[in-house]
């Protein structure tokens, strides 16, 4: 029996604040409404046939390093309110882990990633579309630390990498995604996360009759 759900897909550029903005609503929901969290990032097609180098080279910022159409239809199952097993991504070794992660359906299905809004397929099964925005040099900073302190990279291999693949992908596809938003957060102002925090909690109790509370 379907479940009555609300998709809610959270895209932007990298180092943008989408997973700190998905963490700020998963605190702001009532404890008894769970979320099913999908990120794009798990959906990367695995590049374990490549030698390492090769598998460092790999644009991992063009749609077609993800496999989109998997993660379509785990969302498609979640709505119908069946679990799923997500894959697992090794951001140091470029290739997908071994074994998957159960997802269980709830009432809201939050999917999140860089590039979740530059695809129309995808676009269909989100009932809110939020992008988070943030100054190309700020995220370029966050990026930097993040990736040295948690993805095994040194500062040559990010800023490569940023220059190769990021930054160009970004404005050819992220960036034009902005204006499919249905909400676009201007991270580095507290008061637009707080003024999407009312925008989405207003949305899920009309839709859903889910409490969600901001202050
Ligand atoms: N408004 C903010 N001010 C300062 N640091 C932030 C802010 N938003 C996010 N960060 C930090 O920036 C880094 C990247 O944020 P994250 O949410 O992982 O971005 P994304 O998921 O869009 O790549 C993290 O270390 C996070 O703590
Ligand atoms: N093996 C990989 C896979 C992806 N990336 C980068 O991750 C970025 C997306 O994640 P965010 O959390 O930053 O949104 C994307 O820009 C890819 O370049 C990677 O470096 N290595």
């Amino acid at each position: 029996m379907p479940i009555p759900v609300v998709t809610i897909g959270i895209a932007g550029g990298t180092g943008a604040g989408k997973t700190t903005l998905a963490h700020r609503l998963f605190q702001k929901l009532d404890e008894s409404e769970n979320v099913s969290y999908l990120h794009h990032d798990s959906y990367y097609r695995d590049l374990s046939h490549l030698t390492p180098a090769a598998r460092a080279q790999n644009n991992f910022d063009h749609p077609d390093s993800l496999e989109t159409s998997l993660l379509i239809e785990h969302i498609q199952s979640l709505k119908r309110g069946e679990a799923v097993d997500v894959p697992q991504w090794d951001f140091a070794s470029h290739t997908r882990a071994k074994g998957t992660q159960s997802v269980t359906p709830q009432k809201i299905i939050l999917v999140e990633g860089i590039l979740i809004l530059s695809d129309e397929n995808l676009r269909r099964e989100l009932d809110v579309m939020v992008y988070v925005d943030a100054a190309a040099d700020i995220r370029l900073v966050r990026r930097l630390s993040r990736d040295l302190r948690e993805r095994g990279r040194t500062v040559d291999d990010v800023l490569r990498q940023y220059n190769e693949t990021v930054r160009p992908m970004h404005e050819m596809f992220v960036e034009p995604s902005k204006y499919k938003a249905d909400v676009i957060v201007n991270n580095e102002n507290p008061h637009s996360m707080a003024v999407a925090c009312e925008v989405l909690a207003n949305h899920l109790s009309t839709k859903a009759g889910i409490k969600m509370a901001c202050t």
